[in-house]
């Protein structure tokens, strides 16, 4: 197990930069509370009560997206879990942000804005790079300590997550501490009968990226969401094509990945489950076309279809565990929410060791009436926790772990 300092090893009275992962679903422009703001709201509460300045930093959203809001709304909720006033500046590192660090009282939180509208944050460097950002420079020297509790996070190098351990003291937070004990746990650890993956959800790069060193230790892959539109597209089945210009969900996740996608059909096939079919809105009713039906420039597919839900419950309820990453269709709406619950409740039912991971698709938990205890372990990671389960590190984890060496 890795070793790195946590809020325990902090001396008294600090000013402290913490990052979390507040990153959220948006409705109608909306942030909506959900389990990582009830997490990182142990860590936040703690910090605060030991009397330490607390400045927070968070992304919402990519550039681009509808839900690349502020997070004003943010401090507000993320206040009602710790019964404290979050204070807010919409700025990150200019002069409102660093009058508003200065004027910090002890056990006082501060939110900085989305960390993703300065340009310095995005895209992936290195660290030496990042740490070198007018972001991090201008940032730093406010502070006694960096604290990382973005776990679900941690895959990116974004400078947030890996510039300031280069410049400050570095230490874990409470959620960076459990999940990474958990998800390394589960990594380590072998199973004996049929071991399962369910892989959807729209950041289908995430997935796809670690299918071929996960096809070592996962028997059988079920696929939903957008990374089985572009499998079937491989297959030669019409989807998983981009057909807003506005969003961007298919083809350049499409370009990032064909070789992977037909290296994984071409050698793993006998693994891979793809659905049978897709349903789409039709005058306000589900409607669904087989495979060969399928028309991509007329038709969003927003879930797998009731076929395809019959054919991987049995796969499902024989396994000895079971993971999800990525909702398997657009569950927040019912009528397209037949895939994701079909195999939640498949995997709550079932006696397997099992891990729903996703800061979206964990949700479908509460808002279907299930039960967090039917679970093995829900967590509020998703593309980080399928990357630890290939047992690769995760960049914010190790400078975590070359800081306290
Ligand atoms: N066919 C689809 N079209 C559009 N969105 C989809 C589709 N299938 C699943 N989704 C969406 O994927 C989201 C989860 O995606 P993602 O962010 O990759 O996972 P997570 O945040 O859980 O790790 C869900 O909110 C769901 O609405
Ligand atoms: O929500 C997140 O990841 P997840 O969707 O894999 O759980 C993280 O906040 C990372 O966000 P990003 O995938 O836009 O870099």
């Amino acid at each position: 197990m890795a070793s790195f300092n946590t809020i325990d090893d902090l001396d008294d009275a600090q000013r402290v930069l913490v990052r979390l992962d507040l990153n959220s679903p948006v409705e109608d422009g909306e942030a909506q509370d959900n389990r990582r703001f009830s997490r990182h709201a142990e860590t936040v509460g703690e910090l605060a009560d030991e009397g330490h300045r607390v400045v927070l930093m968070a992304h919402q959203g990519r550039p681009g997206r509808d839900t690349f809001v502020s997070l004003d709304q943010h401090a507000g909720i993320l206040g009602e879990h710790i019964d404290r006033e979050i204070q807010f500046v919409d700025d990150i590192y200019g002069d409102d942000a660093l009058d508003a660090i200065e004027a910090l009282e002890p056990g006082e939180v501060l939110l900085l804005e989305n960390t993703r509208m300065s340009d310095d944050e995005l895209p992936e460097e290195a660290p030496e790079v990042k740490a070198d950002t007018e972001f991090v420079q201008t940032l730093a020297p406010q502070f006694d300590a960096y604290i990382n509790d973005a776990y679900s996070a941690a895959h990116r190098k974004h400078a947030s997550l890996v510039g300031f351990p280069l410049a400050l003291p570095a230490f874990a937070g409470r959620v960076m501490e459990t999940e990474y004990e958990a998800n390394t746990a589960i990594a380590n650890r072998e199973f004996d009968g049929q071991v399962t993956m369910l892989v959807g959800g729209t950041k289908a790069t995430d997935v796809i990226g670690v299918m071929e060193t996960l096809g070592e230790k996962i028997d059988t892959f079920c696929l939903g969401g957008i990374a089985s539109h572009l499998f079937l597209r491989a297959a030669g089945y019409d989807v998983g094509y981009d057909r807003h210009e506005d969003l961007d969900l298919y083809d350049t996740q499409w370009a990032n990945n064909e070789d992977v996608i037909r290296r994984l059909l071409d050698e793993r096939r006998d693994q891979i489950e793809l659905p049978e079919g897709l349903a789409y809105e039709d005058d306000g009713e589900r409607a669904e076309h087989t495979r060969e039906q399928l028309d991509a420039a007329n038709h969003d597919y927003m879930d797998i279809s009731e076929e395809t839900v019959e054919k991987y419950d049995p796969t499902i309820r024989n396994s000895d565990a079971v993971f999800l990453k990525g909702a398997l269709g657009v569950f927040e709406e019912e009528q397209f929410s037949a895939g994701t619950v079909g195999a939640v409740k498949a995997i709550a039912e079932t006696d397997c060791f099992s891990v729903v991971g996703g800061g979206d698709t964990s949700r479908s938990i509460e808002m279907y009436g299930m039960d967090e205890a039917d679970f093995g372990h829900v967590s509020i990671a998703g593309g980080a926790y399928i990357r630890a389960l290939t047992g690769d590190d995760l960049p914010g984890v190790e400078l975590l772990v070359d800081a306290a060496n």
